[in-house]
């Protein structure tokens, strides 16, 4: 018998035998027409449109709560000098440009002098130097700002470079950045500061003699070219600075006082910087035999002494020397007293026996 053949109806496409999709809803049926098949897709079109607004909405809505506490900190930091742009959104600490400088001079003690002022609570300090104006000038104040700590609307902003002093271009990039930012000054008498650099030499012969005198015709003089130096004049530098900041805003602190009595200069700065009189005696411990005070924090088992770089002896100045660097100096010395109002006791020191 001959089997009759069987016709098979072609179903358009759009319409589907019955069947569940994968999110377990029935779809479509043979029926369906192409309106239904609008409404559906206009029914999930508003679905996730709906869905997008809700979104976007709380998004806003929480980004307007960060700008208003954005907002609130730095209003409340108003009162400090530089703006406050950048928040740790952890802490709602602020990453301020730093109203606080440690301008100078290198070799005169201005690691201890960090060192003390990190151990007051209203004192946020770079962690390292950053030589913004002599250095990374080009790098832009965006990554300076990026240099200087997380801060609390009750803190300043420390950093110390020791080189801007010295820096000709230093004084007017600061005042661009913050003009009201107040300024430390650290001196020692010129030459301790040239024989700090001479300790770190081969001492053989008087080698570090080098560093400052030479000999013309015969005739043993002072190197007045040489950056050792220049770096002792300080009176020249600050010259500098008085062109663009009062002398209102620098505080000089004279690097031996420093060192036998760092509690007395630190409650001066804190004056100077108008924080609350927080630090005491206690904060300084007396290492005997190194001869040096230790920062000794609050919040620190130990006192926290400086390296063993800091801190070395001298070697000793042969007499003709030490008059002829002391001779040079002295005019320079007496125009720096003059200017700043302080006067301080760098002559050569007797012998004691
Ligand atoms: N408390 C305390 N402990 C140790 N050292 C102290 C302290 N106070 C001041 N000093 C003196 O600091 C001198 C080094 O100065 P600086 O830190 O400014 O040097 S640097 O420019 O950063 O290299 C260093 O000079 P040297 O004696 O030549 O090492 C010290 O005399």
């Amino acid at each position: 018998m001959e089997k009759t053949p069987v016709t098979k109806t072609i179903i358009p496409s759009y319409s589907y035998d019955q069947h569940e999709c994968a999110c377990g809803m029935r779809l479509l049926s043979k029926s369906t027409t192409r309106w239904q098949l609008l409404r559906l897709i206009s029914v999930w079109g508003a679905t996730i449109l709906c869905l997008y607004c809700i979104t976007v909405g709380t998004n806003f809505r929480e980004s307007m709560v960060e700008n208003r506490l954005a907002n609130e900190i730095h209003n409340r930091n108003l009162s400090r000098s530089a703006d406050a742009d950048t928040t740790d959104s952890s802490t709602n600490a602020v990453l301020f440009k730093p109203e606080v400088i440690i301008f100078g001079a290198g070799k005169c003690g201005t690691r201890a002098l960090i060192e003390f002022l990190k151990m007051h609570p209203n004192i946020a300090s770079a962690r390292a130097e950053v030589h913004y104006f002599d250095e990374n000038l080009d790098k832009g104040v965006e990554w300076y700002r990026t240099r200087m700590p997380l801060s609390y609307s009750n803190q300043v902003t420390l950093e110390k470079s020791p080189s801007y002093l010295w820096e000709p271009r230093a004084p007017e990039e600061l005042y661009k950045i913050n003009r009201d930012v107040k300024l430390i000054l650290l001196v020692k008498d010129p030459v301790v500061r040239i024989m700090s650099q001479a300790a770190r030499m081969d001492d053989a012969e008087h080698r570090h003699e080098l560093l400052f005198l030479t000999e013309i015709d015969g005739k043993k003089t002072v190197k007045n070219d040489s950056n050792t130096v220049a770096a002792g004049l300080y009176v020249e530098h600050l010259k500098n600075w008085l062109k663009i900041f009062p002398l209102e805003q620098i505080h000089v602190i004279e690097g031996m006082q420093l060192i036998r009595n760092p509690y007395k200069e630190i409650k001066k700065v804190e004056e100077f910087l108008e924080l609350p009189k927080v630090l005491t005696e206690a904060n300084f411990f007396l290492n005997e035999s190194r001869g040096f005070y230790c920062p000794y924090p609050f919040y620190s088992r130990l006192p926290e002494c400086l390296s063993e770089a800091k801190g070395v002896p001298h070697p000793k100045l042969r007499p003709e020397a030490e008059k002829l660097i002391y001779n040079f100096y002295r005019p320079y010395n007496e125009k720096l007293f003059q200017i700043i109002g302080k006067r301080f006791d760098w002559e050569p020191k007797k012998e004691t026996t």
